[in-house]
Order: structure tokens, then C-alpha cells, then sequence
């Protein structure tokens, strides 16, 4: 099993600043200077582990490129472009669109080295380079729309990855899994229209964007029922997610009989997460990836790719990330996860029924994919 890697120092050096990512210092109000929660460390962080953990000799080491403007604008609007451009140009850098998402002087250079690194990483599973990989790219991209850069993200990375490899290769039918704890919005904005894209969200429900990713959100036009959304109430665990995946995911996909499986890979779903409630450990990570393993095996010759996403506790998810990557590239003797006892032990983290009813309401849905 050829499984890609793909990070670079430089993802370290975007410059999300100290205003927490939420709200400037103002002494005036309590508020004192922090790190952005969307940081280099957590990040870093997951690849040491990758690197110390010797799971790296495993993988094959991909470059990242930075995406072009035509790339780009395959899937964004050309003010979008230039107002990232304008505030990269500026001394201290700007801000992707909602305020919430800043970035340092020469910022869109890291912007273009992400969205370029999922290209490549997405280009190399489809020449068959490699039978899957993992890009730790930065700044992430899932919440970015056409017109605007929001929750952190400067451009929709895995968007332009797979608009990309649709234009050089052909690829028609792309399923999107995001399992990032926060509503996979841009992804799903771009592709609302269009059904040779599958767009599939588990998430929190309304945890963020606030008004987004309801189950009646289920694509227009002829792209009607092929975005499928799973908002899972706050706590939901092991047992909610695989539910979802097992009753959900699976026969969305199974149904879909994708060319490609592109996954929107945050770890903020973890246990230990300052942005989100749910209740996720190592071994979820690993049991989805698993699952997403043989699907692409059984539908696309094992054609996946991940971007990563969100995830904050600069602790846990370097080990819930290595899972993934452990079990893409079959490593059959994995890291031991110390926190796996500590955080999947707690009560309630098995199916709830309160979780089962919000999945009842997606079930039916499968039937408008075609
Ligand atoms: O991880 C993220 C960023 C979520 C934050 C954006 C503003 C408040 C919550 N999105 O996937
Ligand atoms: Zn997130």
C-alpha cells in the first residue's frame, strides 16, 4: 500500500496572529492576547508524530506547488482572488473575508502552497502515483465559498483539488466526506448544483457556520440529493459516528460509485476539542478510515485523498491523526494512543437515541442518488 504524505515547513508560517481567532486583546474587556486556535502547532505537532513515530518511512513524501490563478478560479470568484491578494499585499497582512480569518504579509503564497498541495496529493492517487494520501496542508479550506474565506480558511483546498483533477484527468464522479466537526459549507456551496459531486458532512449540529448544515440541505437543481448533511447533537461518539457512517455514508457511496473519494479530514471531532462537544478518540479515526479503505477499494481502486482541515487540542490530535495515516498506508502494528482509555472511556459515548433519530431523518435521502 503506496500511501502519500504531503507538508511543508511553510504551512508553519502562516500567520493567524493573537486575537485567539475570535476576538482582539482589549484589556478593556478581559480579553487577553493568545494564539489563534487555528495555529502552526497543532499541526507541527501531528507531523513530528509522524515523523518520530517512524510511520513516515512508510509513506511517500509528495511536494506541494502553489495552485495557479486558473486553478483557483475554477472554483472561486476573481474579487475573491484579488481581495486575498490585496491583503497579502499589505504590511500586516489581512483577513480571508469574515474577519475570523487572518492571515500575515505574502499570506496568499501559503494559500496558493495549500490549495496546490491537495492538488497534488489528489493528482498523485489519480495517476495512480500512489494508492492514497494525506495532505497536512494549512491554512484549511472547507468553510471557504466561491466569494468569501470564512472559519479560517483562505481557499476551499479540496474543492480546487477536485475541480483540478477533473480538468487534467477526467475524473467524473467525486464523493466528499467531511468529517471535520464543523459544517463542511464551502465544499458543499460549490458543488450545491452539481451532481457528479456527492458532498457528505457528519458534524455537530449548528456549531458552526451557526445556520448551516441541515439535513433538509440537500443540493439543488439537478445536484438535489447529492449534498447530504448528518447534523449530530453535541456529545455524540464513537457509536453516533459510525452509526452514521455504517447507515449514511456507506450506502450514499455505495450508490454514488465514485471514481474518486476525497475526504475534508479536521480532527476537531476529538474528545478533547476547545471548539466543538463531541466525544471522538483515536480508534474512530482509524475504524472510518478503514471503512473509507474498502469503499474505495470496492468502487475506485482504492483511490482516496484527505485534506486536512480543522482540530485544536495541539495534544490529542497528533495521535488521532497518525491513526488516520497509520491506517492508510496498512500499518498492521499502530501506535499505542495513551488518551484512548482516558477520553473514549467516558459514559455515553456509545449510540444514543436522541442520535439515531437525527440519522432516521437522512436514511430516506439515499434514495435520490442515482
Ligand atoms: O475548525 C473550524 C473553525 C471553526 C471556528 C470558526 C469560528 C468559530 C469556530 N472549522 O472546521
Ligand atoms: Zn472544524
Amino acid at each position: 500500500m503506496a500511501t502519500g504524505y504531503l507538508y511543508h515547513e511553510l504551512f508553519g508560517w502562516h500567520d493567524t496572529g493573537t486575537n485567539a481567532g475570535l476576538f482582539p486583546a482589549d484589556h478593556r474587556m478581559g480579553i487577553q492576547p493568545f494564539q489563534h486556535f487555528e495555529n502552526a502547532e497543532t499541526k507541527r505537532r501531528m507531523h513530528e508524530l509522524v515523523v518520530v513515530s517512524g510511520v513516515i518511512d512508510r509513506l511517500t513524501r509528495l511536494e506541494p506547488r502553489k495552485a495557479t490563478d486558473e486553478e483557483i478560479l475554477a472554483v472561486h470568484t476573481p474579487e475573491h482572488l484579488a481581495r486575498i491578494q490585496a491583503g497579502s499585499d499589505q504590511p500586516k497582512g489581512g483577513d480571508s473575508g469574515d474577519g475570523l480569518s487572518p492571515f500575515g504579509p505574502g499570506g496568499i503564497e501559503i494559500g496558493r502552497l495549500a490549495a496546490g498541495g491537495m492538488i497534488e496529493a489528489t493528482t498523485a492517487v489519480v495517476e495512480g502515483r500512489v494508492d492514497n494520501a494525506y495532505a497536512l496542508i494549512r491554512p484549511p479550506g472547507h468553510h471557504a465559498e466561491p466569494d468569501l474565506g470564512r472559519g479560517f480558511c483562505m481557499f476551499a483546498n479540496l474543492a480546487i483539488a477536485a475541480q483540478a483533477v477533473r480538468r487534467t484527468h477526467g475524473v467524473e464522479r467525486i464523493a466528499v466526506l467531511d468529517w471535520d466537526v464543523h459544517h463542511g459549507n464551502g465544499t458543499q456551496k460549490v458543488f450545491w448544483n452539481d451532481p457528479h459531486t456527492l458532498t457528505i458532512s457528519l458534524h455537530q449540529d449548528r456549531v458552526f457556520p451557526p445556520d448551516s448544515g441541515l439535513v433538509d440541505e440537500r443540493g439543488e437543481g439537478a445536484g438535489f440529493g447529492y449534498a447530504l448533511n448528518v447534523p449530530l447533537p453535541p456529545g455524540t461518539g464513537r457509536g453516533g459516528y459510525l452509526s452514521a457512517f455504517d447507515r449514511v455514508v456507506a450506502p450514499a457511496i455505495e450508490r454514488f460509485r465514485p471514481d474518486l473519494i476525497l475526504v475534508a479530514s479536521g480532527f476537531d471531532a476529538n474528545a478533547a476539542d476547545p471548539l466543538s462537544r463531541q466525544g471522538l478518540t483515536s480508534s474512530t479515526y482509524r475504524d472510518l478510515t478503514q471503512r473509507l479503505l474498502d469503499l474505495a477499494a470496492t468502487h475506485c481502486d482504492g483511490r482516496l485523498a484527505m485534506s486536512h482541515e480543522g482540530g485544536y487540542n495541539p495534544v490529542y490530535v497528533p495521535f488521532c491523526g497518525l491513526a488516520v495515516i497509520e491506517a492508510l498506508a496498512g500499518v498492521t502494528e499502530p501506535l499505542t494512543d495513551p488518551y484512548e482509555p482516558i477520553f473514549g472511556g467516558m459514559a455515553g459515548l456509545e449510540l444514543q437515541p436522541h442520535q439515531t433519530s437525527v440519522i432516521d431523518q437522512v436514511v430516506p435521502f439515499l434514495d435520490d442518488i442515482h
